[in-house]
């Protein structure tokens, strides 16, 4: 049994109060998690407090080679850090070790070559002065991650806060803290110095929310649920604490009929259910042309079908378990509800039974539903999981009226080989990420965020790094 604990002052750290962990595939508690306290809080604030001003003064090009070093760790325990990811989540162990940990390293490496990159500016006054604008670090900072994707979340945060020369408070999702804590203790064989980065296990409504309140916090990224979002922004906005929120989704797949067809089918269905659907830039909402509607939805389904959930530890798992048997309710209640609402259940509906050691594993059958106006609630709601609804459009004006009519902007896909068509679409479309013929095809130098109630502000490159900075300018008058 895992004894999570907390990494505080360089160190591991224990609590008085203990969560359970659970391996989603099972059912079963797999170890303890340390619940932080007011005591854990002070020590991590006070570390980072007393890191601060040797670490702002660290060369980029050090605390790259930091950075650097954090990566070479991954890149060593890829393949435990991979079964860690995918018994504390559920996911398939072949999406971790392709793309979750692999990514975790390279964001590490992406942010190190940043921190030797990332310069001040200046504008050249003509009658005589010049501006010199300096981007210093916040302090101290709070990085709040959640369970769907944790260590790439994770360090996608970290990372950048880091670079820029901000101590940090970390805060991984309680359902899934298993790969921060091996996190830790690379930090601890690598000699991170002592309190430039620490990391506090725990409820969010616990010690989530004492971070968020606490004076020394002078910046908060979080990526998780809208209502947890609004819930920072509401402690964070009135003490002006800097704020970037990367929310949910209610992600637009739009398919043409001129689309490419089996790459299509391949990548929307990838869309739907990557992950089970527990990414915020899913596409939950298929919008096919008329013309093609039925042809595309039946081979739709027929994919969707062979997409059986079994066991993530082997190798050949495509779905795996739902992360927490509270998700898992809610998901069987949101086809429930799509249900009562008059929703044609295409495949899927139900939980999936996979037996042997997974007998008691919240698995979902991937899901596809049809029949449903909308602006009903399965249109409109975040469900999060592999459940994916399908609406006809005759023409753009429709699809675009559709895609635009919720209340997030997160991500949207368009497929169709009318480059013209395709950047008309981009141009209207309300979503923060826009792709063409692909998905999730990611860059780490481009803006990433929503719109509307998907967030606030962007992640990412110099983004990301200007986010963990605060502008400084000095005007320098010069006899011309
Ligand atoms: N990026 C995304 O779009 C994600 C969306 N979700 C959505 O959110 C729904 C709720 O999932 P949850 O696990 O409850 O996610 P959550 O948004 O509550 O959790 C994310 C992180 O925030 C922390 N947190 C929770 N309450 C907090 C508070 N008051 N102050 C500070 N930190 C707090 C959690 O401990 C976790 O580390 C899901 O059903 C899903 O729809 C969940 C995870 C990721
Ligand atoms: O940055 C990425 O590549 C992916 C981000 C995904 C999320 O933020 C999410 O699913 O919450």
């Amino acid at each position: 049994m895992d004894r999570i604990e907390h990494y505080i002052a360089g160190e591991l750290r224990s609590s008085e109060a203990w969560l359970e962990n659970f391996e989603p595939a099972t059912g079963q508690v797999s170890g303890k998690i340390a619940d932080a306290g007011e005591a854990e809080l002070d020590a991590a604030i006070a570390a980072a407090q007393s890191a601060f001003p040797a670490w702002r003064r660290t060369p980029g090009a050090e605390r790259a080679r930091w950075l650097n070093r954090l990566a070479d760790l991954i890149e060593r325990d890829l393949e435990a850090l991979a079964r860690a990811e995918s018994e504390d989540t559920g996911k398939p162990i072949t999406l971790a070790r392709s793309v979750d940990i692999p990514r975790a390293a390279s964001n590490l490496r992406f942010f190190a070559a940043a921190a030797t990159q990332f310069s001040s500016e200046s504008h050249l006054m003509e009658d005589g002065a010049i501006n010199w604008t300096l981007r210093e670090p916040h302090g101290v900072v709070a990085c709040i991650s959640p369970w769907n994707l944790p260590l790439y979340l994770f360090t996608w945060k970290i990372a950048p806060a880091l670079a820029a020369g901000n101590c940090v408070i970390g805060k991984p999702s309680e359902v899934t803290p298993k790969t921060a804590w091996l996190f830790s203790k690379l930090c601890i064989e690598a000699g991170l110095p002592s309190g430039v980065l620490n990391i506090l296990h725990g409820r969010g409504p616990g010690i989530g929310a004492r971070l968020i309140d606490h004076p020394a916090i002078k910046a908060i990224s979080f990526t998780g649920g809208t209502a947890t979002g609004a819930e920072i922004a509401r402690v964070a906005a009135p003490r002006f604490k800097k704020l970037s929120l990367e929310l949910g989704g209610k992600n637009p797949t739009i398919v043409f009929e001129d689309c490419d067809w089996e790459h299509t089918l391949e990548e929307t269905l990838r869309a739907a259910f990557a992950n089970q659907g527990q990414i915020c830039l899913c596409g939950s909402r298929l919008l096919i042309q008329a013309d093609i509607y039925e042809a595309f939805r039946d081979a739709f389904v027929e994919k969707a079908r062979a997409l059986n959930p079994a066991d993530p530890a082997l190798p050949e798992t495509r779905q795996g378990a739902v992360v927490s048997r509270a998700h898992y309710e809610k998901v069987l209640g949101c086809i429930e509800q799509a249900r009562e609402d008059g929703a044609h259940i295409l495949v899927g509906g139900e939980a999936a039974q996979v037996g042997g050691r997974c007998d008691q594993g919240w698995f979902i059958q991937p899901t596809v539903i049809e029949g449903l106006s909308p602006s009903c609630r399965s249109n409109q709601q975040e469900i999060f999981g592999p459940v994916v609804s399908l609406m006809p459009f005759r023409d753009e004006e429709e699809a675009l009226a559709i895609a635009n009519g919720v209340d997030y902007g997160l991500a949207s896909s368009i497929w169709t080989k009318d480059i013209s068509r395709a950047h008309r679409m981009a141009r209207n479309i309300e979503s923060g990420l826009v792709w063409i013929n692909c998905w999730m095809r990611r860059d780490l130098r481009v803006p990433m965020g929503g719109m509307k109630q998907s967030g606030v502000g962007r992640e990412g490159g110099w983004e990301a790094m200007r986010f963990f900075t605060e502008a400084k300018n000095v005007t320098v008058a010069f006899d011309g």
